[in-house]
């Protein structure tokens, strides 16, 4: 019967870290400690009778040396219970492995999810600078490192050390010469070591660290495929790409050279030591001062210590990879969370009803991406009425989706305030806060899922039979104009491809729009969400919107005045402040907007604007 039940494993918590700048592997193995000391214990007894095996041969070379007539049962009894010794020693190896190895993955998947879960509570500043790659190799890769040296390496390590002070013992029992010898030739082996631990340890960090650039490389050409073709970039990005492959191509070819000529070394020295073994050995057993037997044994336990020592490097360089893969692990986990919630036990439930619409202030915000970056928003105030829809105008990069992001918190505000029915959002717990809210980004980001499950991301699915989903479902399509959904192939159970790929970004965007209404939200963020649509199809979802939004507090960032004129009023930003605010026809008086909404004409009421302009000019 296997020991090992990978199917059946169970799904372990994340570790919750108290102190991150302190976490070690150990306390990530809390879990599995005792198994794998019994593991290590395990491995322990099999090196033991494994350098334990040539003092039989020993005793059979001195009884067949020592006998004219050696007996044939003596003999028989020294090859079956070397035999004996061989079976247990691979039977406690395999015992050893079994113990280890799939509580070695639970620590692996224990530390993937713990690192995942921070990421989710990672605030969005974090995302702004850590590249996806490095994220990426740091959550698969690295700590593969660490299950290889947790199942494999630290034991082997221990057993190999127990091996040689256990093979030192009986070199010196046989000959304290020879022991001798053989010792000498450890610090050598010590020194090569060393100087290949300090080689590899600035190796390994260079080859982690360029492995999750090439991953965010690879990543970022995926995603980018259709710009890098439709700009004839292919070339260049290939170019780009083996420029960064040859670098760690040439790492790991550095690393691959240390380790070749460290095993030259240690050869070298261990054929150095068994010559001039050789010729002691011989001598002693010459002048009688040692049994052949004696000698047999000798090189027989070398034979077995040697491979060990010749490992040590090896050994070594795994442990560098998961010391490395350790540090670059915390370097994440150290990083203060900004969120206050694990994101696996679930959401708190608002304490306010989700049918009432909110009141949204902000309060002389001020706000900056980061340090040393220019400031974004300066002293905005902005108070948006229950159940009112806002539309924020402004050109490019005057701060609109800023406003918008300070909102669910995805960034704090550098100075200032942002309420909540008049309550400072930073003191609102985050799930709570979040579950009153919902967002649609003007770049939609679709998941690998249904177009159902898709759209019921943000609803808490429990609290609903299967015929009110389908409602919820429904109605969401239906308002956002969705009726593509139709025609797809399993209609809204159709599986879409990574990012929504294979839809356009028009159906993409109605999708994210559908998911946000589908929440029904006391307050709805929707960031440009109809830049993709075409007139028509965005005249039809403004009429339905206004509709379904009655009890729903809008803020919403457009370009275009067929988006605006779903709005109660219109809030002009300029350069982070508010510039202006009205409604639609009072700020056409204003000729910084009236300017912004002739720029961008695209229908009928771009028409009446025209005109109606033409009327105040
Ligand atoms: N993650 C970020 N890190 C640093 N600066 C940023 C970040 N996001 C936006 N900015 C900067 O903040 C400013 C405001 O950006 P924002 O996206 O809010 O403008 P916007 O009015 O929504 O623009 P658009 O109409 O083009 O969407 C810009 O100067 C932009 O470069």
């Amino acid at each position: 019967m296997s020991l090992i039940h990978t199917s059946h494993l169970p799904v372990p918590p994340p570790t919750v870290v108290d102190q991150p700048q302190n976490l070690t592997l150990w306390q990530y193995m809390k879990p599995i400690r005792a198994k794998w000391l019994t593991g290590v214990a395990v491995a322990i007894c099999a090196s033991v009778i494994g350098i334990s095996i040539p003092q039989v041969l020993a005793w059979i070379v001195d009884h067949l040396v020592a006998n004219e007539n050696p007996s044939g049962s003596t003999v028989w009894a020294g090859g079956l219970l070397m035999i004996g010794l061989g079976l247990l020693q691979a039977g406690l190896i395999f015992v050893r492995r079994m113990l280890v190895i799939d509580q070695a993955s639970t620590v692996e998947m224990s530390m993937r999810m713990s690192l995942f879960d921070h990421l989710m509570r990672m605030p969005a500043a974090f995302h702004d600078h850590w590249p996806s790659g490095q994220l990426l190799t740091r959550s698969t890769s690295d700590l593969s490192l660490m299950r290889r040296w947790i199942a494999f390496g630290s034991i082997q390590s221990i057993s190999s050390t127990v091996m040689l002070a256990a093979g030192l013992f009986y070199l010196f029992r046989g000959s304290w010469l020879l022991g001798l010898i053989y010792l000498c030739s450890v610090p050598f082996m010590l020194l090569t070591l060393w100087l290949f631990v300090r080689t590899m340890k600035s190796l390994t960090r260079s080859v982690q660290q360029q492995s999750g650039d090439l991953a965010t490389s690879v990543e970022e050409s995926v995603q980018g495929i259709r710009v890098l073709k439709a700009l004839g970039q292919g070339q260049n990005s290939l170019s780009r790409f083996t420029a960064q492959a040859s670098t760690l191509m040439n790492t790991e070819i550095a690393r691959s050279q240390a380790v070749g000529s460290m095993l030259v070394k240690t050869i070298s020295i261990t054929a150095v030591t068994m010559a001039i073994s050789l010729f002691v050995g011989i001598h002693q057993v010459a002048q009688e001062k040692l049994s052949l037997g004696e000698l047999t044994a000798y090189f027989a336990t070398t034979a077995v210590l040697t491979p060990q020592i010749q490992r040590a490097g090896m050994l070594i360089s795994m442990w560098l990879d998961s010391k490395v893969a350790m540090e670059r692990h915390r370097e994440i986990m150290q990083e203060p969370v900004g969120e206050d919630v694990l994101l696996v036990s679930g959401v708190t439930t608002p304490q306010v009803s989700r049918h009432d619409a909110a009141g949204v202030k902000f309060e002389h915000v001020s706000f900056t991406f980061g340090r040393g970056k220019k400031e974004v928003l300066h002293e905005l105030t902005l108070d948006v009425a229950p159940g009112e829809i806002l539309a924020l105008v402004g050109s490019t990069g005057s701060g609109k989706s800023t406003v918008l992001q300070l909102i669910p918190r995805l960034y704090a505000p550098t100075r200032g305030k942002v309420l909540l029915d008049n309550t400072d959002i930073s003191t609102i717990p985050l799930p709570e806060l979040r579950a009153q809210m919902a967002i649609a980004f003007e770049e939609p980001v679709l998941f690998s899922s249904s177009v159902r499950e898709n759209v019921l991301m943000g609803v808490e699915t429990e609290k609903f039979n299967s015929e009110e989903l389908e409602s919820i479902v429904a109605t969401a399509l239906r308002v956002s104009a969705s009726d593509f959904v139709d025609t797809l192939p399993d209609g809204v159970e159709t599986l879409i491809g990574e990012e929504g790929m294979s839809l356009s970004g028009g159906q993409r965007q109605r999708l994210s729009l559908a998911r946000a209404i589908a929440c029904d939200p006391r307050v709805l963020l929707l960031d440009d969400p109809l830049s993709a649509l075409d007139v028509n199809t965005e005249e039809a979802v403004v009429g339905m919107l206004k509709e379904q939004l009655k009890n729903t507090t809008t803020i919403i960032t457009a370009h275009r005045p067929s988006t605006v004129a779903l709005a109660d009023r219109v809030a002009l930003l300029d350069k982070g402040r508010i510039a202006a605010i009205g409604t639609h026809s009072e700020l056409m008086k204003n000729p910084a907007y009236a300017r912004l909404m002739l720029l961008n004409p695209d229908d009928s009421t771009a028409k009446n604007h025209t005109s109606q302009n033409q009327e105040v000019l």
